[in-house]
């Protein structure tokens, strides 16, 4: 069977989320900006929540993988401990005296023991007894600190890869603090049996370039359906990121338009998707005071080797109901103040994963945008997150779908 993503709103039947682990409670007061977080978390509250968001997939019939246990998988599997050798000393750039004790640990630890430091982080004191030769790195630590930093934000799976129709972009990362995650995410997509029985088609990232400031994450990626695919770009994804990964779905001609959003480059709106996100056939949940004077521009395929023209959009909607074939959308905006709005986005109010068109799971704290959505006919399954939104994300952030049907 091979993976495919034909909607953003269709039947989810399979997807990969992140329970999270060991990393959590390496969060402290001092690294948590740093790693992207706005506070330190209750550890045990945090999985408990996202325990119970699994269970909510699972009882709407979605397929969840966990994500360090497919990487502890891949891990086992030929080859993958060279491929993770070649590319974590060169990231990690910490001097070719550890690359031989860096190596032997990728080499000698268990799968599911590996796999939680590759996610949870390396201490000096991991790797003090395999060091042979001497390194003013380590002498310079302290027992205590970080070789590897943890990676809070792999529970964020939507953002380092992404499926796009019948393709996947491991996506080169724009934060240092996530750069690492997309070598974990090639590590599964290139060595897990589940992957390797299929042939996967990538689009983009999985290759060993520097791919500098063509970064692209997939919070900003929206498969909006009938061959279209929405794009944000702003703090995270760039425009030449965006542009490589036009060309790859134009080259591999299943997309034939893409539209490109400019987002103001603002925490509050990292991606496309904590601004607006489409929760039915013909809807989309957009944050009530989204500046109007959004640019977008539309790529349109010329032939078929992945050349492109581009269009500015005096309108945005306009432009994706055309993608879409519909005449008109609904694009629903809380009737709230500015205040409650902000409160609200900020807690991913505007952040929601469908399960099904018109069925969707968003942070239950959110009550006034989930009213609202409720009696405009929507589902809306609350998700608890008192924790889990500490890391400024979302149900939908936190899954990464890898098959989901197309909306007729
Ligand atoms: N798609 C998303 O909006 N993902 C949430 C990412 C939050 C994470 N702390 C980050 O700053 O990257």
């Amino acid at each position: 069977m091979s993976f495919h993503v034909d909607s953003e709103v269709g039947l989810l039947k399979q997807a990969i989320v992140h329970r999270p682990g060991l990393e959590l409670s390496r969060l402290t007061p001092a690294n948590v900006e740093e790693l992207l977080f706005d506070d330190v978390m209750w550890a045990d509250r945090a999985r408990q929540e996202h325990d119970a968001f699994v269970v909510q997939l699972e009882a709407r019939g979605v397929v969840v993988h966990e994500f360090a246990t497919l990487l502890a998988e891949a891990l086992d599997q030929p080859g993958a401990r060279e491929f993770l050798q070649d590319r974590l000393a060169t990231a990690t750039r910490f001097g070719p005296a550890l690359d031989e004790p860096l190596d032997e640990l990728v080499e000698s630890t268990d799968a599911p023991l590996l796999a939680e430091l590759l996610i949870g982080g390396l201490l000096k004191s991991d790797v003090a007894s395999l060091l042979s030769a001497p390194s003013l790195l380590m002498e310079y630590l302290a027992p205590d600190d970080f070789l590897l930093r943890p990676l809070p934000n792999h529970l964020f799976q939507r953002d380092n890869s992404a499926w796009v129709y019948d393709g996947v972009s491991v996506n080169p990362m724009a934060k240092p603090a996530r750069q690492r995650e997309t070598i974990n995410s090639r590590v599964v997509y290139n060595f897990h049996p589940m992957f390797t029985a299929t042939e996967v088609n990538f689009l983009y990232g999985n290759d060993s370039l520097a791919h500098d400031t063509a970064t692209i994450e997939g919070g900003d990626i929206t498969v909006i359906g009938n061959r279209a695919v929405m794009i944000g770009m702003g703090e995270r994804s760039t425009p030449q990121g965006v542009e490589l990964l036009a060309r790859s779905l134009f080259k591999a001609g299943t997309v034939d338009t893409v539209i490109v959003v400019e987002l103001p480059k603002e925490r509050a709106f990292m991606h496309l998707d904590t601004v607006m996100t489409m929760i039915d056939r013909d809807a989309f949940c957009v944050y009530p005071f989204l500046p109007s004077a959004l640019r977008s521009f539309t790529l349109r395929a010329v032939g078929d080797g992945g050349a492109f023209k581009i269009e500015e959009n005096f309108e945005l909607w306009s432009v994706v109901a055309e993608a879409l074939g519909f005449d008109d959308l609904r694009i629903l905006r809380t009737p709230i103040d500015k205040r409650g709005a902000e409160r609200e986005q900020w807690d991913d109010g505007n952040n929601f994963l469908a399960v099904a068109p018109g069925v969707i799971l968003g942070y239950e704290r959110n009550v006034t945008t989930n009213r609202y959505l409720t009696d405009e006919g929507i589902t809306v399954v609350p998700v608890v997150g008192e924790e889990l939104g500490r890391g400024r994300g979302g149900p939908r952030c936190m899954t990464c779908p890898i098959e989901r049907e197309a909306v007729s």
